[in-house]
C-alpha cells in the first residue's frame, strides 16, 4: 500500500474505486466498504481510501472529541491489511474544514484521484457543515462521470457496527464485544520509548508506548499478550494511565512481559488486551505499589492461563 499526504500522482489507467471516512479502528463496517471497493476495482484496479488526520471532531473540539482506537500509523497498517492499495491521509485543518461538498468532490475525488467509482456507508456526510450526503454525491458523480453506491450498515448482534460502539465496549472492558465488531481482537501498536527506568527497580520493568494522541478508551490495569513484529505473543500485565503513585505524567501504556528480559527500546510493540483487572490508583509508598503489582501479576497469569494468544 502507498500513502500520501498530498494529492497522489494520477494512477495508471483503470478503475480507481474510492471510499472515504475516519476509519478509526478499521472495524467490520470499514472492512466491508473496502471489500466492496475491491470487487468493483478488480485485481488490476486501485482501491483508494481518503481519510483525515487529525480526525475532524478532534480538530473542531479537542476537549470533547471521543478517544481514538488507533493512531495514524496503526490506522494505515490496518487499512493495508484490509486490502487498500492507496491511502490519502488529508491533513484536516481550517482549509479542509471550509471545503464545500462540490469542491471536495472536484479537488479530492476528481482531480486528486480520478475516481471511477465511490463507495460510502449509509450515513456518510461530507463537506463544510456536513452539507454533502449520498444524493448530492450521486448527482456530482453523474456530472463528473463516476459511479456512487452506499452500502447497507454492517450489523453484529443486532447492532450497527461503528467506532463509537467499539469505544464503548472497550471502556466497559467488554473485549469480546469489541472483537466481534472489529473482526479481530483489539490491539494497540506503538514504538517503545524510554521511561524513567523506575520500573526495573520495583522489579517490574515495563515497555512504554504512547497511546494515540487524543486519548484511549482504555484505562487501568489489564492482562495482555504483546509481541514485537514477527515475534511470538508473550503474556504480561499492562497499565494504561498517568501513574499518580510515582508523581504522574502523560498517559502511557506500560507493558510488563512475564519471564522476559530483552531490550525493546525503539521496537514496535503490539499489545492485545485480554481482560481489565482494576483501576489505576495512588499509593502511599512504593512498597504498597509493588505489593499491588504482585497481585496484578498473579491475577494476569491466572487470566492468561485460561486464554491462548490465538483466542
Ligand atoms: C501491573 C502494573 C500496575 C500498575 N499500577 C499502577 C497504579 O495503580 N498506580 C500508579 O500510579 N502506577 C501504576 N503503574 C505504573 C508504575 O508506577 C510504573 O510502571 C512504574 O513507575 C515504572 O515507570 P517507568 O516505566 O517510567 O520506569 C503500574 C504498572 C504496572 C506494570
Ligand atoms: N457498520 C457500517 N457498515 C457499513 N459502512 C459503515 C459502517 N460504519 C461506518 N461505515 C462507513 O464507513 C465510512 C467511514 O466511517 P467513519 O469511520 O467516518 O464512521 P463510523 O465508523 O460510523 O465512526 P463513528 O462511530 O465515530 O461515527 C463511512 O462511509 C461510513 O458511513
Amino acid at each position: 500500500m502507498r500513502f500520501f499526504r498530498d494529492p497522489p500522482d494520477p494512477g495508471p489507467d483503470g478503475p480507481t474505486v474510492v471510499t472515504i471516512g475516519n476509519f478509526d479502528g478499521v472495524h467490520l463496517g470499514h472492512q466491508a466498504l473496502i471489500r466492496r471497493c475491491r470487487q468493483v476495482a478488480g485485481e488490476s484496479g486501485r482501491v483508494a481510501v481518503v481519510t483525515f488526520e487529525p480526525l475532524p471532531r478532534a480538530w473542531f473540539s479537542p476537549d470533547t472529541a471521543p478517544p481514538r482506537l488507533a493512531g495514524p500509523a496503526q490506522k494505515l497498517a490496518l487499512l493495508q491489511s484490509a486490502g487498500v492499495d492507496l491511502a490519502w491521509v488529508m491533513r484536516f485543518n481550517g482549509r479542509s474544514a471550509a471545503l464545500g461538498a462540490d469542491d471536495f468532490v472536484t479537488r479530492v475525488l476528481v482531480q486528486g484521484l480520478a475516481a471511477t467509482h465511490v463507495v460510502i456507508g449509509h450515513d456518510f456526510r461530507f463537506g463544510c457543515g456536513r452539507e454533502g450526503d449520498f444524493d448530492r454525491l450521486r448527482e456530482l458523480g453523474r456530472a463528473h462521470g463516476f459511479g456512487v453506491e452506499a452500502l447497507a450498515p454492517v450489523q453484529v448482534d443486532g447492532q450497527t457496527v461503528s467506532s463509537t460502539v467499539v469505544r464503548a465496549a472497550l471502556t466497559a472492558g467488554r473485549f469480546d464485544q469489541a472483537a466481534a465488531a472489529l473482526g479481530r481482537r483489539y490491539t494497540l501498536c506503538g514504538r517503545v520509548i524510554r521511561g524513567r527506568q523506575l520500573g526495573r527497580k520495583l522489579g517490574y520493568p515495563t515497555a512504554n508506548v504512547r497511546p494515540p494522541r487524543g486519548g484511549s478508551p482504555l484505562a487501568g490495569i489489564y492482562a495482555v499478550h504483546a509481541r514485537v513484529a514477527g515475534g511470538p505473543w508473550r503474556p504480561g500485565v499492562a497499565s494504561l494511565g498517568h501513574r499518580p503513585a510515582v508523581g504522574g505524567g502523560e498517559a502511557l501504556l506500560e507493558v510488563h512481559l512475564f519471564d522476559f528480559d530483552g531490550d525493546l527500546y525503539g521496537q514496535r510493540l503490539e499489545t492485545r488486551f485480554v481482560e481489565w483487572i482494576r483501576e489505576e490508583r495512588n499509593f502511599d509508598d512504593l512498597a504498597a505499589l509493588t505489593a499491588q503489582m504482585n497481585n496484578d501479576e498473579d491475577r494476569a497469569r491466572a487470566i492468561l492461563a485460561a486464554a491462548t494468544p490465538e483466542d
